[in-house]
């Protein structure tokens, strides 16, 4: 497996947006999804338009119609394939690779990540319904949140999945909702590491002053209250350092650390068994972006927690991680047609999407930079700077920078790339805009995983009191 990034970008910059696409020397299965700007099956067709998991994405959008989400199958299965495959060969104990579906949850996705033998972890009685509607095993889901209600607990609870507890609330209302079941109901309990990362600032997690998990400081008292707790069996022990990250530095740290927390849980005779180190492995959003390979994180962690292990002479815990957009980030692009544009002399050229900031607001929130092409003509030049803006009543809707682009013109399909995280399952209807839909493509063969919102959707929530109709003409 190749660990460097291996895109056939230039130093002297792009020329054609067919280097965007992966350098197909080495068989696709050995890159590393996360270092590819585009999905590994992506493909110049003999018609000079992008192909992805064998279909045009141009066809695609007549299909389908436009924004469209359009997820590769071989490149997420890939992912999942190459955290599994690290883990047993870097790995002599039990491990588990659960999905953070935040990423993107909906029951295709899951679907696909069960199959692939991963768990996955949950942030919402939503996120919950939808895996187990996927039918996944309660014994692979985790459940995560620092508020989670009484009836999302009551949900999980019921369900049997392991829940992931954030606090001293959760902690109580969780024995006082388990009192009277004879099965004791599994937990792990989160931490803050404090280990700090260099990322954005709303997606660090680890740090001390951090809204997720325990400080470390209560720690005794924690495991103490679990001792009298005969109704909850805290079987590991979670901590997450944050996303989008580079460096192998924190996660190389994070398992001496966990394997302390571990001990001392030992000490209190709590049935510990697991050790769930988080996600955070970042991806190539940009030509600049240069994260380490799936297979390098799985390796740092692997053997950092087994020396830390054989230090204190501890045998091996079940070791879970939970990667979300390492997984499926590269596995998806958008696709949306060009409409308007707009040249200020010796400014801009401002050029229109028929989405924006409701179908992928990482651009809005975190200043996130993207990368597109127009794939209708690959191999064409790539001689025009645009900043390409969505279609939002909001001068901040703007999806990308000074764009690299062919001459476009209205009715193009522009794709904007790594768009399988954060995206879907971040968008909105700002402005009232249908959410796009989505499709699987496999082999040729392309399905509908997100039905295109109508504008019968838009208003099925919508209520309208009696006494506000006669105000209608
Ligand atoms: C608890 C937890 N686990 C896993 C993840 C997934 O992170 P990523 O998508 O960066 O892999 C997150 C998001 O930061 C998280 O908060
Ligand atoms: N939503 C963030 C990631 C959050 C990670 C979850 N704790 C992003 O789009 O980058």
């Amino acid at each position: 497996m190749v660990s460097t990034p291996s895109l056939k970008v230039p130093a002297s910059g792009l020329a054609t947006a067919e280097q965007y696409l992966a350098n197909s020397d080495p068989a696709i299965e050995s890159l590393s999804p996360n270092q590819q700007l585009l999905p590994l099956t992506a493909r110049v067709n003999d018609r000079d338009r992008l192909e992805i998991g064998g279909c045009d994405v141009v066809t695609l959008v007549e299909q389908f119609g436009s924004p469209l989400y359009v997820l590769d199958e071989e490149t997420l299965r890939t992912s999942c394939r190459q955290y599994r495959e690290a883990f047993s060969r870097y790995y002599s104990g039990d491990a588990l690779v659960i999905y953070a579906s935040k990423a993107w949850n909906c029951l295709a996705v899951c679907a696909i990540v069960a199959s692939e033998g991963w768990g996955i972890d949950v942030v919402s009685g939503g996120e919950l319904y939808t895996a187990k509607q996927a039918g996944m095993d309660a014994s692979t889901i985790y459940f995560h949140g620092n508020n989670k209600s009484r009836s999302e607990l009551q949900q999980a609870i019921e369900i049997g999945c392991t829940i992931v507890v954030d606090n001293w609330l959760e902690l109580e209302t969780l024995t006082e909702l388990t009192q009277g079941i004879d099965r004791p109901t599994r937990i792990m309990l989160r931490f803050t590491p404090g280990i700090e990362c260099h990322t954005h600032d709303y997606i660090k997690t680890g740090h001390l002053d951090s809204k997720f998990g325990f400080d470390p400081d209560s720690m005794e008292s924690v495991f103490d209250f679990l001792t009298r707790q005969p109704t909850l069996s805290c079987i590991g022990l979670h901590a997450h350092i944050g996303s989008q990250i580079f460096e192998l530095q924190p996660h190389r740290d994070l398992p001496s650390v966990m394997v302390e927390w571990f001990q001392l849980a030992k000490r209190y005779n709590l049935p510990i068994q697991e050790l769930n180190v988080g996600g955070g492995l970042g991806i190539r959003y940009t030509e600049d972006d240069d994260p380490p390979s799936i297979e390098d994180w799985v390796k740092v962690i692997c053997e950092s927690i087994t020396a830390a292990c054989k230090t204190v002479q501890m045998s091996l815990p079940r070791l879970v991680c939970e990667p979300g957009r390492s997984a499926i980030g590269s596995a998806c692009v958008t696709a949306y047609t060009v409409g308007s544009s707009k040249t200020i002399p010796g400014m801009r050229t401002y050029l229109t999407v028929d989405g924006g900031m409701s179908d992928n607001p990482r651009p809005i929130t975190y200043q996130s930079l993207y990368r597109a092409a127009i794939a209708d003509r690959m191999s064409a030049p790539l001689t025009e700077t645009v900043t390409v803006a969505g279609k939002h009543c909001e001068s901040g809707d703007v999806l990308i920078q000074n764009a690299q682009l062919p001459p476009t013109q209205p009715g193009d399909i522009l794709v904007v790339m790594g768009t399988g995280a954060y995206n879907y399952s971040m968008s909105s209807n700002y402005n009232r805009l249908p959410r796009p839909a989505a499709i699987v493509v496999k082999e040729g063969e392309a399905n509908l995983i997100l039905q295109r919102e109508t504008y019968q959707d838009l208003i099925r929530q919508d209520c309208l009191p009696d006494r506000l109709r006669g105000d209608l003409s």
